[in-house]
């Protein structure tokens, strides 16, 4: 059987290390696609050239015309621009959709079977525009951000607790913004959630609100510190897993920016839900009970993505 192609739109920091994850996992063959002349050709030619010493196979090819996506199984979208220090994903809106809108349309006209992974910035607003501006089904086109969130939640709290970050679950819902939501009642170190954990005096109250609110803002933490772009590693990490769980039908309980028509009490929008990922794209959208606690700040997030798939719309009154 053929080898599953990898379509990868935008060619820099994340792009680079899809592809380098994609080859060294061997998920399939792999094209590199950036306006940048050069850019995706000399990143594939260097991962290519990597094969030998690391021992995989595939083909990994750069390039500027969409028609090289032809076909494409899985296309993961990083086309766009990060935030400096003292930007909000926010700020990134008026630029990064008019960057999704010719995507969508390459998308559309060469790779309309594909499973669709969304990372561009500000994330809820970009996968929505994106589904848009490609016409693929709202299942076949989903949003990278809560497992990457729930990956920083998770490192500190294996940290904190010092245990095996295997041992370690968590779940962050919401927008992919200042208000996401860390649920600490569906978080656990090995199955014990983590209000019991503080009841146990394993940690304290604070030390947990300490660690959702640097959860929150480890985008931000890491934009500080790098100054000239965003976090790539784990956000590359993350949507190679959630390829991953398409590809090889894994049925994987992940937290993505899907469109939600019914559950959750939400009509039609996308925003960080738990999911099962597997062949037929988003299969299922996890309807979980909330507390009112935790349903307020999921309303709260809910209506920032809301407030900026309006302000899509006020710049292009072509989007429904
Ligand atoms: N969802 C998340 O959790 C998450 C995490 C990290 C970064 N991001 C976002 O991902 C995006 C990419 O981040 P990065 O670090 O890879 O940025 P980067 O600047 O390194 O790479 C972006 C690439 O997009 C290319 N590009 C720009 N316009 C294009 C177009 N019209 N068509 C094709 N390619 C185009 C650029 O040439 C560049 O190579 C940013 O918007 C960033 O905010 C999201
Ligand atoms: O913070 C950013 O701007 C990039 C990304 O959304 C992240 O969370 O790392």
């Amino acid at each position: 059987m053929a080898r599953p192609k990898i379509a990868l739109i935008g060619a820099g920091q994340i792009g680079g290390t899809l592809a380098h994850l994609a080859a060294i996992k061997e998920l399939g063959d792999v094209v590199l696609f950036d306006i940048a002349e050069g850019i995706p050709q000399g990143k594939a030619l260097d991962i290519a050239e990597s094969g030998p010493a690391e021992g995989f196979d595939g083909s990994f090819k750069g390039t500027n015309d969409y028609a090289d996506i032809a076909g494409a199984d899985v296309c993961i979208v990083t086309a766009g621009v990060p935030r400096k220090p003292g930007m909000s994903r926010d700020d990134l809106l008026g630029i990064n959709l008019k960057v999704m809108k010719s995507v969508g349309e390459g998308i559309k006209a060469h790779a309309p079977d594909a499973f669709v992974i969304c990372i561009t910035n500000p994330l809820d607003a970009m996968v929505w525009a994106l589904q848009q501006y490609a016409g693929l089904p709202a299942n076949k086109v989903v949003g990278m951000a809560g497992v990457l969130d729930s990956a920083r939640f998770r490192h500190f709290l294996a940290t904190e607790f010092n245990v095996s970050m295997r041992d370690v679950t968590a779940f962050v819902l919401g927008g992919h913004g200042d208000t996401m939501v860390p649920l600490a009642r569906y978080s656990t170190v090995g199955g014990i959630p983590l209000p019991d954990l503080v009841e146990m005096g394993w940690t304290t109250q604070e030390s947990l609100d300490a660690i959702i609110q640097r959860t929150r803002d480890g985008g931000a933490e890491i934009v500080g510190l790098l100054k000239t772009g965003s976090a790539f590693y784990a956000p590359a990490t993350s949507a190679i897993e959630m390829a991953e769980a398409y590809l090889r039908d894994q049925k994987r309980l992940l937290p993505c920016a899907a469109y939600v028509d019914g559950a959750l009490g939400l009509e039609g929008m996308y925003v960080g839900v738990p999911t099962i990922i597997g062949a037929g794209g988003i299969e299922r959208v996890v309807d979980i009970k909330m507390n009112a606690d935790e349903q307020a700040m999921f309303d709260k997030s809910v209506d920032a993505v809301k407030g900026l798939v309006d302000a899509c719309k006020g710049i292009d009154p072509t989007l429904a």
